[in-house]
């Protein structure tokens, strides 16, 4: 069966330090053989301990750093280069949410030129630009004069929604959130995920949701993955991976959340 976005066997190394001078450098393996999916309309969570490769798993998902090895697909197009025209012309499908809505957005900008970011590459022109801005603002529920207004101007919720916004206005198909919601706090989390759920069931959205924070995963996740190391240790519907944990690893991180 075909995947909306599929990630086969991916593999990832960095420069490793040498121990002398006259040692080379040994790289350090940071991804290795990771293979995983998500199909339309779907959640999948993605856990691990703090250095087990999940930011750099989503980098490599949404093309902003390439592989050593392995492929992506979306739609069964092969996205793998970075720099390919594939990737170019699919990267208005697949955005990013990162942690920290605070250093995502440029402070000197306005709201209106923040979102209308991504479009830039769209070919549309200013009227349509504006339209599609005013539509995601809406979307995320603030109100139409944000537009002018800029980030320090808004609650830590407020400009997570903001980025929620800008991601969104390309009309994605997934969306890969990076800790997206664990700079709020507990009750903007919830106001934040809940908002996400909706903007899934009506718009048909899949996500890619990396979170070291369980309960936000159970409350978002309709499967999980779990990166040990750099390597899927175990994969499977949310509620058995969550209640009935094969692999050491994901029974310490449950163990650690409770
Ligand atoms: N460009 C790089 N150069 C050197 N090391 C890197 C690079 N990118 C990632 N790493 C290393 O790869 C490992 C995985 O990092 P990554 O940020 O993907 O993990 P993570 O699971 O997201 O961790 P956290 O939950 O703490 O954010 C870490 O050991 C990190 O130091």
């Amino acid at each position: 069966m075909s995947h909306l976005l599929e990630a086969r066997n991916i593999q990832y190394d960095v420069a490793g330090r040498g121990t002398s001078l006259f040692r080379p450098q040994k790289p350090r393996t940071i991804l290795q053989d990771v293979s995983l999916h998500v199909d339309r309309g779907e959640t999948l969570g993605l856990i691990g301990s703090s250095g087990s490769g999940k930011s750099t798993l989503a980098r490599i998902l949404t093309g902003l750093v390439g592989a050593k090895s392995g492929l992506i697909f979306f739609e069964e197009q092969d996205i793998t280069s970075p720099t390919g025209t594939a990737r170019h012309r699919f990267r208005p499908h697949i955005q990013m949410i990162f942690q920290d809505p605070q250093g995502a957005l440029d402070p000197r900008q306005t709201v209106e030129k923040i979102v209308a970011e991504p479009l830039y590459q769209t070919g549309l022109n200013a009227e349509e630009r504006n339209r599609r801005v005013l539509d995601v603002l809406a979307d995320v529920a603030l109100p139409e004069d944000a537009i002018s207004r800029y980030p320090r101007e808004f609650s830590g919720g407020q400009r997570q929604r903001i980025a929620i916004a800008r991601a969104l206005v390309t009309r994605p198909d997934v969306i890969v959130a990076d800790e997206a919601v664990s700079a709020l706090d507990v009750s903007t989390q919830a106001i934040v995920l809940n908002l996400l759920l909706d903007l899934q069931e009506r718009h048909g959205l899949s996500y890619i949701f990396v979170s070291h924070d369980l309960a936000v995963i159970r409350h978002i996740s309709h499967r999980i993955a779990v990166l040990d190391g750099g390597r899927i240790v175990e994969t499977g519907p949310a509620a058995d991976v969550l209640t009935h944990p094969q692999h050491p690893t994901t029974r310490a991180l449950i163990n650690a959340s409770l």
